[in-house]
């Protein structure tokens, strides 16, 4: 496969680079972020996978979170993926846009991290394949990383980290998530991508619902461990986020769940910056660490 480097950025000792590539799971070209620590020139370094929100591509986390110069110093590479297909993949296969431009919670920028099914969707908004399948073999093909993989996100994102984390348990060390929206069966911004993206069949909906998975859980041994961040002042908590969701569901499956709530705290980058280095040392432990502590 063909890596495109685009830019590459001294940060904090190690390298922020920019990569196009022709990917077959979306059928498109699409974009990444990866960051290398200073130890990637001496060996291979566990990578953390961060899923943005809404309205976000590649760039929103690595300029705006704050998290190289930590993940310099812990030896972590950080890769940010775009958030859906771009271009050509907005169009059917008669050449006319499927999506409605003016709007933030559908199409570009709103790939909900699932594999659509409806016929206008499915040829290219398959990010949950690219990011569990492509994306990982692409890394381990070209960059000096080891097979130890964690996952976080923001919003949107945070769905995407905990619910492939959740159904992929054996692939990921740790999961954790800002804001997340926790179960998108049953919020309007989930509603309308799920609907849009898998139809109307509800069924369908459950194996990308975080709460749904949590549900179907009883015994979380071997699951990766599950830090959530929340702020009080979130606008979006009580209609689209519903951490108290993810709480009950956690608790009556046992789940290894450590969710924090943080008053004053709204929905924006500030909340991640203020702390991404909680997430950055929570995913240290578990991906340093034994893998049978788990
Ligand atoms: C860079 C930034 O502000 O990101 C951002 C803003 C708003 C949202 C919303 C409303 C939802 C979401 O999933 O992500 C998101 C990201």
């Amino acid at each position: 496969m063909t890596l495109e480097l685009e830019q590459q950025i001294k940060s904090a000792g190690g390298w922020l680079k920019k990569y196009r590539h022709q990917a077959s799971s979306t059928g498109c070209q699409m974009r990444f972020n990866l960051f290398l620590p200073p130890q990637a020139n001496e060996g291979n370094v566990p990578v953390l996978y961060w899923l943005s929100g809404l309205t976000c591509n590649e760039d929103n986390f690595m300029q705006k979170a704050g998290a190289h110069r930590l993940a310099a110093e812990l030896g972590i590479a950080l890769v940010a993926p775009d958030t859906s297909p771009r271009g050509d993949a907005g169009k059917d296969a008669q050449g006319r846009d499927i999506m409605d431009a003016d709007r933030y919670d559908l199409g570009q920028g709103a790939g909900f991290y699932v594999n659509a099914t409806e016929p206008s969707w499915s040829a290219h908004y398959q990010m949950y394949q690219y990011i569990v399948d492509e994306l990982p073999a692409l890394l381990a093909e070209h960059f000096p990383i080891t097979d130890r993989k964690a996952i976080a996100g923001h919003s949107m994102g945070g769905h995407g980290a905990i619910s492939i984390a959740l159904k992929n348990p054996d692939q990921y060390a740790s999961v954790s998530a800002f804001s997340p929206i926790t179960n998108p069966s049953r919020v309007p911004w989930g509603e309308t991508a799920l609907t849009t993206y898998l139809g109307t069949d509800k069924t369908q909906w459950q194996q990308y619902d975080s709460v749904e998975l949590l549900n179907r859980i009883t015994d979380p041994t071997g699951y990766p461990h599950l830090l959530v961040d929340q702020g009080l002042a979130d606008e979006f908590l009580e209609e689209q986020l519903k951490p108290q969701q993810l709480e009950t569901a956690a608790r009556q499956s046992d789940y290894p769940l450590t969710l924090r709530r943080h008053p004053g705290y709204d929905h924006s980058y500030y909340f991640i910056a203020s702390f991404i280095d909680d997430h950055l040392h929570f995913h240290a432990h578990h991906l340093f660490d034994d893998p049978s502590d788990a």
